[in-house]
């Protein structure tokens, strides 16, 4: 059966949940197409105040990588907006003029900061809080600029302020009514939460109104209606979201504030739907991931011919992820004449608990300092149970920390994780059946966990709490991933002792819980197997996408090709044909690399083979988990300081070792004198000559974690080097865990270890004896995929339009 035609613009949380639904219901339906804006595959958006508050890493927000994509057959475009939309015949067009068919189209276009409409918006210095750009910005200004103002005391702006202090900048909150959080805090609570906020370095500028932001070219200050100015060389705008319908009410889609949607998400253009943030529900747009994941879920279920009862709403409740304080509030928070509420208010101790009854049912409820009763209170409210025969007490518990008791009398159908709607039942439920036994591993078979993070602690304690003795051996062991409770070094010596030799046979006689593994363990245990077994044949299609491809994919989804420069040392002949190629095939761009070579960007999959053909040279590997380059200075053949011939090293360096397979990429430099003109000191490998001799360095790392690399040892002669260097990466490719880098693989075994290790002769030797045989295994990608028609059909086809 031909499949239907999927088309999703929004690359978002809540889009890209809406097709993990679908996947997990019916496979074969949909061919998917998504658009994104950002340059980025789907991230943790909630994820980004942590980035800032230094608690989490850009790498670590990613939710669906580029293999997720791949390995589902999803056709993603990043960095690529939809401009207009057909609805009569059923297309939409980019900004690039794209244009794809759809049989359904999904808008999930999310939000955009709501940036005050006053003279001097404009200036530099004036963002938002909603991407990654946005975050990056803020951390590049708080390298040059001191003083930062973020204007809005709602969750944003307060998690925003957190990060800038975080940065080392001095902030004043800006806030125009009278108590901060006003939507979810009541007096009391947000004066307790202010004055905690206020030790923690945030200086408030309550009930101003910012009339205009003041500057040249750049904002320096801001101008409040009183007549007060405040400086600032960054001005972060928190002051709300509105949803993003442009597009939407362009296309003649109805658009009151959301695009507005029944109770399965469909829009009133057939075959249109909207869902998230843009969507609005029952005349109620959500800004929270809760509601919006229960719209994917709906949706997903519309889209498979499922359709049952409907979204109905929902009501929310909050958190701010701001460290040392703790509050949660959902529903009404003012009490009024129709209400009643309970109070406990320990002033002592910093607690304020609030409970606001109508009817006998619970309306509101309003915690700080102390949240241990809010997935049990937000139950009732949410299923509005009758609290009619229920005490003081029995509302508002202690505050004791959550022990197994608690767990023990937690109801199975309590939801411990809001953002994903997943009960202790179900939990308990994944670590008994699937086996799991981490928080991690929890997430990967329920979701739980997987947002704003707040439920980790619970999910923790309910592991410990199911496993009983068996916790804390296996709360110790990291696993390979949620596929299977074994760690890597368990799997490597089952490999061995048992000689398997195959994924497939990996997984059936380790008892894998899933039939195909994930983009996790697919790639390492095809690492594992090439590591255990010399003569492994490599299975292409485990590998992660740009590796299967041989080529990096860029974010417009063309790739690049950059050919080996051996020590960065190159030929009029070779520049003549890359020039040669790159005008024949019109490529976007031409570039020198930092690893001293030539890249040429922007080329269509389909023209790969031919541009490798007529380029006749190696793949430089600027894709790999493998030894990417060898930076070499001029050395002493041209350079009036260099001792030694650091380029014929370099050179031979790489051909001995280039296209090994290696735990994580692997980048070499060699200088012939210690002005270390090829920065050997932040590679994972780096060589440095003296007079009559060489340094070995390494595990330097010059990227993300920069990190300068240990001396390893003192050598006289090039042999010497090899037998070393060979040594050191067959340990390393031994030793590290899979996708470790060698300076944190070091900071983890102890560089002692290794020079034990690498000063024991006969270790030496066989370590060699073991690389060598794995080296031999290797032949030139493109060799293959030039001659063999099969391969450039299955990887290399042209991309098809969707039309
Ligand atoms: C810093 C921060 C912290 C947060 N913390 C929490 C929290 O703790 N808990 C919580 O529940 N929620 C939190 N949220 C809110 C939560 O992140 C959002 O509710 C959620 O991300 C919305 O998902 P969405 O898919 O609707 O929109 P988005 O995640 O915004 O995704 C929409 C995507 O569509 C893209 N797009 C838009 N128009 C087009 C177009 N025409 N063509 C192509 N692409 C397009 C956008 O660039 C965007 O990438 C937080 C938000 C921020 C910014
Ligand atoms: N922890 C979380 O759950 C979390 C964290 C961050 C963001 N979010 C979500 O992101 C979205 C955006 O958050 P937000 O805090 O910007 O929205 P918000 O609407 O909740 O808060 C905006 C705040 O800005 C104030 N404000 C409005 N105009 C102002 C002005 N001119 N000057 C000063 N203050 C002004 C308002 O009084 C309000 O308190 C929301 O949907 C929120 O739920 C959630
Ligand atoms: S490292 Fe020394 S030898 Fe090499 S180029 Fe620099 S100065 Fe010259
Ligand atoms: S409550 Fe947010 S991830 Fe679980």
């Amino acid at each position: 059966m031909k499949k239907k035609q999927l088309v999703m613009i929004g690359n978002g949380m809540a889009g890209v949940r809406v097709i993990e639904e679908i996947l997990k219901m019916d496979r074969e339906q949909y061919k998917i197409t998504i658009f994104g804006n950002e340059p980025h595959p789907n991230y943790n958006r909630i994820q980004l105040s942590n980035v800032l508050q230094g608690n989490t890493t850009f790498e670590e927000t990613i939710i669906n990588d580029l293999q997720w994509y791949e390995s589902n057959e999803i056709q993603l475009f990043t960095g690529e907006e939809v401009t207009q939309i057909n609805t009569d015949e059923q297309y939409v067009i980019s900004d690039i003029g794209r244009q794809v068919s759809y049989d359904e189209l999904i808008l999930a276009t999310g939000s955009l900061p709501f940036i005050l409409p006053i003279p001097g918006a404009d200036k530099k210095g004036v963002i938002g809080f909603r991407d990654i750009k946005d975050c990056v910005e803020m951390i590049q200004t708080s390298k040059k600029y001191k003083k930062a103002a973020v204007i809005g005391g709602g969750l944003l702006g307060l998690e925003a302020a957190k990060g800038l202090i975080h940065l080392g900048m001095k902030v004043d909150v800006v806030h125009l009514m009278e108590h901060l959080m006003e939507r979810q805090l009541d007096a009391v609570a947000s004066n307790m939460l202010k004055a905690e906020l206020e030790t923690q370095g945030m200086n408030f500028l309550m009930e101003k109104a910012t009339v205009e932001l003041i500057g040249t070219d750049r904002v320096e200050g801001i101008r409040f209606k009183d007549g007060t100015e405040a400086k600032a060389d960054l001005i972060v705008m928190a002051a709300g979201i509105k949803p993003n319908v442009k597009l939407a009410s362009e296309s003649g889609i109805y658009v009151n504030r959301g695009i507005v949607v029944n109770d399965f998400m469909e829009t009133n253009v057939p075959h249109v739907y909207a869902v998230g943030e843009c969507a609005e529900h029952r005349e109620v747009v959500y800004g929270l991931v809760a509601p919006l994941y229960e719209q994917g879920k709906v949706l997903a279920k519309t889209l498979c011919g499922q359709k049952e009862n409907g979204y109905k709403g929902s009501i929310t409740g909050t958190q701010l992820k701001v460290s040392d304080i703790d509050l949660f509030s959902a529903g009404e928070i003012y009490d009024d004449p129709t209400s009643k509420s309970i109070v406990v208010h320990n002033e002592y101790e910093g607690i304020y608990k609030k409970v606001l009854i109508r009817n006998d049912r619970i309306v509101g409820i309003v915690l700080y300092g102390d949240t241990k009763d809010s997935n049990r209170l937000y139950r009732m409210l949410t299923e509005k149970q009758d609290v009619s025969e229920s005490t003081t007490i029995s509302f508002l518990q202690s505050g004791e920390a959550v022990e197994s008791n608690d767990i023990a009398s937690m109801p199975n159908d309590e939801v411990v994780c809001g953002c994903n709607g997943i009960s202790k039942e179900t939990i308990v439920q994944a670590i008994k059946e699937e086996g799991v036994s981490t928080v991690e591993q929890v997430g990967g078979c329920t979701n739980a966990g997987r947002s704003c993070g707040r439920c980790k602690p619970v999910i923790q304690e309910i592991i410990a709490y199911t496993l009983g003795d068996e916790f804390t051996h296996a709360a110790e062991k990291k696993t390979v991933c949620g596929c299977t409770s074994l760690s890597r070094d368990e799997v490597v010596a089952e490999i061995q002792v048992k000689g398997l030799t195959t994924i497939k046979e990996v997984m059936n006689v380790l008892e894998w819980k899933t039939d195909e593994g994930c983009s996790k363990c697919r790639p390492a245990l095809n690492y594992f197997l090439g590591m255990v077994h010399p003569a492994y044949v490599d299975d292409r299609d485990s590998r992660l996408v740009n590796e299967k491809m041989h080529a990096n994919i860029q974010k417009d989804g063309t790739y690049s090709v950059i050919p080996r420069m051996y020590g960065g040392v190159t030929t009029a002949k070779d520049l003549r044909k890359l020039a040669d190629v790159a005008e024949k095939y019109d490529v976007q761009l031409l570039k020198i690399t930092g690893g001293q070579r030539i890249g040429l960007y922007g080329l269509e999959k389909d023209q790969l083979p031919a541009v490798w053909e007529e380029l006749g040279m190696p793949s430089g590997y600027a894709y790999g988990k493998t030894l990417r380059t060898v930076k070499t200075c001029v050395g002493a053949q041209f350079c009036r300081f260099g001792t030694q011939d650091s380029m014929s090293l370099g050179i031979e360096l790489e051909k001995r070792f280039e296209r090994l397979d290696t735990p994580h990429k692997v980048k070499m430099g060699v200088s012939a004198c210690p002005r270390n003109c090829a920065e050997a000191g932040i590679k994972d490998v780096g060589i440095v000559g003296l007079d009559g001799g060489w340094e070995i360095y390494v595990a330097g790392n010059g990227g993300t974690d920069l990190r300068a690399g240990d001396l390893l040892c003192k050598v006289k002669t090039e042999e010497e080097i090899y037998e070393i260097t060979g040594a050191f990466l067959q340990y390393y490719r031994e030793a590290a865990l899979y996708l470790e880098r060698t300076s944190t693989w070091i900071e983890r075994v102890g560089l002692d270890h290794v020079k034990d290790v690498l000063a024991n002769e006969k270790k030496r030797k066989e370590l060699n004896e073991r690389l060598n045989a794995t080296l031999a295994r290797y032949e030139e990608p493109w060799a293959r995929a030039i001659e063999e028609p099969a391969i450039r059909e299955a990887y290399y086809r042209k991309r098809e339009l969707v039309k």
